[in-house]
């Protein structure tokens, strides 16, 4: 019988069957991801195979290859790291303009993590009630950016509900994380969206001090019309990525379309002569907040070099 993985408590799973039943599973033999070394081998949002017995549970004895998936690190010494879901097929970043303020390099980050996850995003700016005028047109101008870049932007007012029902038909039938800064109305969206629903934090892990993993909990929670919904609370949430220096600018696309032109192909867009980057932001056909943003990655890595957090 094939089925969805759609909660994972320790060692019990979770399996949504084809012919809608939800069955206990446990896992049957080795399951290992190559290059990683995961706390928890099967992940809400994983195709498996059960084979099931007589007193009702199952074994998980195959798992579908996954299209993506995405990681939180068990601590920044450790190598090893927990799937926080697999196969996404997108995720929605709550920003604010205010009320609080969503800084670009908030939203650039979680956008190249994305991009490095392979998970498409789509930028949702809710509290528009709040806005003054100002607030309004600097919206208009990240929507203007984002939107040429290649990121959809909608807007919300999830107290009124104006919007609400464009995000649900954006949200049926797909596996959707959503994600965005503490206060930005999470919560308030997703009670809106599954009525009397109490999810939080789609994922809870727990460490003793040895940075041992003791437990692990994930869930996604089925959306009325169809689909599901996985919350993640911030950036952090949405794991982390190593990246290479000159890999940086990949997850960048308007920065990685122009850097075909660059002088030296290991040109990482700071200083190196002959850099169509740094020409492209000189003439505004890159934005100074996104560019800021990549070298704020690229200064973050060479910090971190000396803490050993990678
Ligand atoms: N004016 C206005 N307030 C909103 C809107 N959406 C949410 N809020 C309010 O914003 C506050 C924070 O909303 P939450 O839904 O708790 O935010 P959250 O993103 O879940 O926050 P965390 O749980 O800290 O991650 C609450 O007081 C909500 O009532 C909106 O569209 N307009
Ligand atoms: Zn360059």
């Amino acid at each position: 019988m094939k089925g969805l993985v759609i909660k994972n408590t320790g060692s019990w799973y979770t399996v949504f069957t084809e012919d809608g039943r939800c069955v206990e599973s446990k896992i049957k033999g080795n399951f290992r991801l190559k290059g990683i070394r995961t706390t928890n081998p099967v992940a809400v949002g994983d195709r498996v195979e059960i084979e099931e017995n007589r007193e009702g549970t199952a074994f998980i004895c195959q798992i579908e290859e996954r299209k993506n998936y995405i990681i939180r690190r068990a601590s920044n010494l450790s190598k090893q790291a927990h799937i926080i879901a697999a196969n996404v097929d997108q995720a929605m970043l709550i920003v604010t303009v205010n009320y609080p303020i969503t800084t670009t390099v908030f939203i650039d980050r979680f956008l190249a993590t994305a991009e490095a996850y392979r998970v498409p995003v789509k930028l949702v700016f809710n509290k528009i009630d709040r806005y003054k005028a100002e607030d309004k047109e600097y919206m208009q101008g990240l929507i203007h950016l984002y939107t040429s870049i290649g990121y959809p932007c909608t807007t919300l007012c999830a107290k009124t509900e104006e919007g609400l029902d464009g995000l649900r038909a954006d949200l049926k039938d797909k596996i959707t994380v959503l994600s965005g800064h503490s206060g930005v109305g999470k919560s308030t969206i997703i009670n809106k969206l599954i009525p009397g629903v109490s999810l939080r934090t789609g994922d809870i892990s727990e460490y003793h001090n040895k940075g041992m993993h003791t437990t692990t909990f994930s869930e996604m929670v089925a959306l009325p019309e169809g689909g599901y919904l996985i919350d993640t609370p911030g950036i952090k949430g949405f794991g982390t990525i190593d990246m290479e220096d000159a890999e940086i600018s990949h997850y960048f696309p308007e920065i990685f379309k122009v850097s075909a032109g660059c002088k030296f192909g290991n040109c990482t867009h700071r200083h190196e002569p002959g850099c169509a980057v740094l020409r492209a932001v000189e003439e505004h056909y890159i934005s100074e907040s996104r560019y800021k943003s990549y070298l704020s990655i690229l200064e973050d890595k060479e910090e971190s070099k000396y803490r050993e957090e990678y």
